[in-house]
């Protein structure tokens, strides 16, 4: 077994990112919540612990504590931020309230040599660090001593070398520490020794024998989207089962300009896997021709989904299981501890409705990983690089960006819109540097002038976004004269839009679809 590190979750923001900065320094690792069972955290049998940051303050009675397994395993830890505190107030020492807080950039003193700064700082030396804290140590637990301090921080870095155990009040995971990123990597190579042996090669293998072991001599089908994530499932279920699997590619008329084609083509002229190519547009437009509203839009997609899968299963006589795309992000997000039922922004279409009805049985082959990881898969299995650079592309398609009422006529508008963005985006050579860009098609009508004559036409939105995973986003800062050239391209050639809008919207506030 690959060793693994187990990061425990106090509900910080960015937890992910210490996953991200462990896998990256080639070490499997897993999020569990602070408080699981003390038997899972044991089964796991992690080789090092990370503690995370959270927002309570560990001095108060309900506060999180750390399970005392994590110090008893006998295997090196290391607590960021309210992960050191805990340490500290757990093992003897104190935390108290700070007067003065510490957000965003500080700068760290090193006072002593220490494993996790190892061919990285030496004594003397002060480095960037960013801090998200108010409160902070002001007594150590017998055994450690200080090896950083910061301004407000007194116990910035701390080490008991003979337990193995660290803590750091900044945050190492995120990118305005330049350094965190190696310094984790120090301590799950150097202080725990993992063998960095988490490859996409050794992830392919084993995923292989565990798809095998599970589906036996079963019957899978895999909706095929032509996306990244289900692309990848595609290819590497076939390898495990050959035959066994069918893919469904849904038409559901809501699909981008040449997208159908170019999905079957693709798949066809570099797999011989099995895909059943529906053309189910009459259906999807015919009843969303009654829906404006942006759930129930959402809602009607994701039933004939359902409903055309089981058709097309029935078809091909009946299948046992259902192979889904559902990545790392997906499932941490129903883990961890955020306390409290949080409210539905959107429905996610989801073929999670699917399994029940049809009593099939889930194969998610890559619920372990995160999207660039999936890539990084994706050409492990040699998929071509057209699929796997491939933006997310939602499953409801166009229906959420024509917002409002759909007809073809609009729908066909905007695929001409949307084709002249992405196309431009390629010709300047952007369009890996983004994670998602698009055109919306807007409820409503501007007064334009065209050779002299006036027009009253729809206004089109564009949409371009950076973002690691898809939960937050900066708008993309295309230069002006770009942003002109897409514009008059589009007024010029798409009939019906005589108006260009750019959104520069974050998220949060903004979603990256519009409905
Ligand atoms: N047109 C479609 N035909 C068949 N299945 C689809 C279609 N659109 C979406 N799906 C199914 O819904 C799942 C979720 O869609 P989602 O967009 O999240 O993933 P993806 O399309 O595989 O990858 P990406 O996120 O890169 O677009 C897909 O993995 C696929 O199984
Ligand atoms: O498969 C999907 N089914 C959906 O119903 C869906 N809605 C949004 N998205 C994609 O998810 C990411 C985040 O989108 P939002 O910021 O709009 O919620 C972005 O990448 C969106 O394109 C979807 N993907
Ligand atoms: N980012 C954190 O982990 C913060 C820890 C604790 N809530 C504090 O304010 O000090
Ligand atoms: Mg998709």
């Amino acid at each position: 077994m690959t060793d693994r590190i187990l990061i425990l979750d106090f509900g910080s923001q960015v937890t992910q990112l210490i996953a991200r900065r462990v896998r990256e320094a080639g070490v499997y690792c897993e999020i569990l919540p602070f408080n699981a069972a003390p038997e899972r955290i044991r089964s796991f049998k992690p080789k090092g612990v990370i503690l995370s940051g959270g927002p309570a303050s560990i001095y108060e009675g309900h506060a999180p504590k750390a399970p005392k397994e994590a110090f008893e395993l006998g295997t090196p830890v290391l607590g960021i931020c309210y992960g050191e505190q805990a340490i500290c107030e757990q093992l003897g020492g104190k935390v108290e309230a700070g007067e003065a807080r510490e957000f965003g950039r500080a700068l760290l003193e090193i006072k002593e040599p220490c494993a996790l700064f190892e061919g990285l700082w030496r004594p003397g030396e002060k480095h960037q660090v960013w801090m998200s804290h108010g409160d902070k140590v002001v007594k150590l637990p017998p055994g450690f001593r200080t090896v950083a301090v910061s301004e407000n921080a007194p116990f910035a870095a701390i080490a008991d070398d003979e337990r193995r155990m660290y803590g750091v009040q900044f945050h190492p995971e995120v990118v305005h520490t330049p350094d965190g990123a190696r310094l984790i990597r120090n301590f799950v190579r150097q202080v725990v020794g993992a063998e960095g042996d988490w490859t996409m090669a050794a992830f392919r293998q084993q995923a292989v024998e565990a798809i095998r072991r599970q589906v036996g001599k079963g019957r899978v089908i895999c909706g095929l989207s032509g996306g990244v994530d289900s692309s990848v499932a595609a290819v590497l279920i076939h390898e495990a089962i050959g035959d066994q699997l069918t893919c469904i590619f849904v038409d559901h008329g809501l699909l981008r300009q040449g997208e159908a084609e170019q999905v079957v083509e693709l798949f066809r002229g570099h797999y011989n896997i099995p895909l059943v190519h529906r053309d189910a547009s009459h259906l999807f437009l015919g009843e969303l021709a009654l829906t404006e509203e942006p759930e129930l839009k959402r809602k009607t997609i994701g039933r004939l989904f359902i409903d055309v899968f089981e058709e097309e299963a029935r078809k091909i006589g009946g299948a046992d299981f259902l192979a889904q795309g559902t990545l790392y992000p997906d499932v941490i997000e129903s883990v961890s501890f955020t306390g409290g039922p949080s409210v539905t922004i959107k429905s996610h279409h989801n073929v999670g409705g699917l399994p029940e009805r049809m009593r099939m049985k889930l194969v998610e082959p890559l619920r372990e990983l995160f999207k660039d990881e999936v890539r990084e898969l994706g050409r492990e299995l040699g998929l071509p690089e057209r699929m796997v650079r491939r933006h997310p592309f939602p499953g409801p398609g166009l229906a959420i960006r024509v917002l409002g009422s759909i007809t073809k006529e609009k729908l066909d508008i905007l695929r001409k819109a949307d084709a002249i963005f992405l196309q431009e985006i390629e010709n300047a050579g952007l369009y890996d540097a983004i994670w998602q860009a698009f055109a919306v098609l807007l409820p409503v009508r501007t007064v334009g002038v065209m050779g002299d004559a006036r027009t009253y036409d729809q206004v089109c939105a564009l949409r371009a976004v950076t973002s690691t995973d898809g939960m937050t986003a900066d708008f993309f800062p295309f230069p002006m004269d770009f942003l002109g050239r897409v514009s008059t391209r589009i007024v010029n050639e798409v009939r019906g839009i005589n108006r260009v809008v750019y959104d520069v919207t974050s998220k949060p506030p903004g979603t990256i679809e519009w409905e």
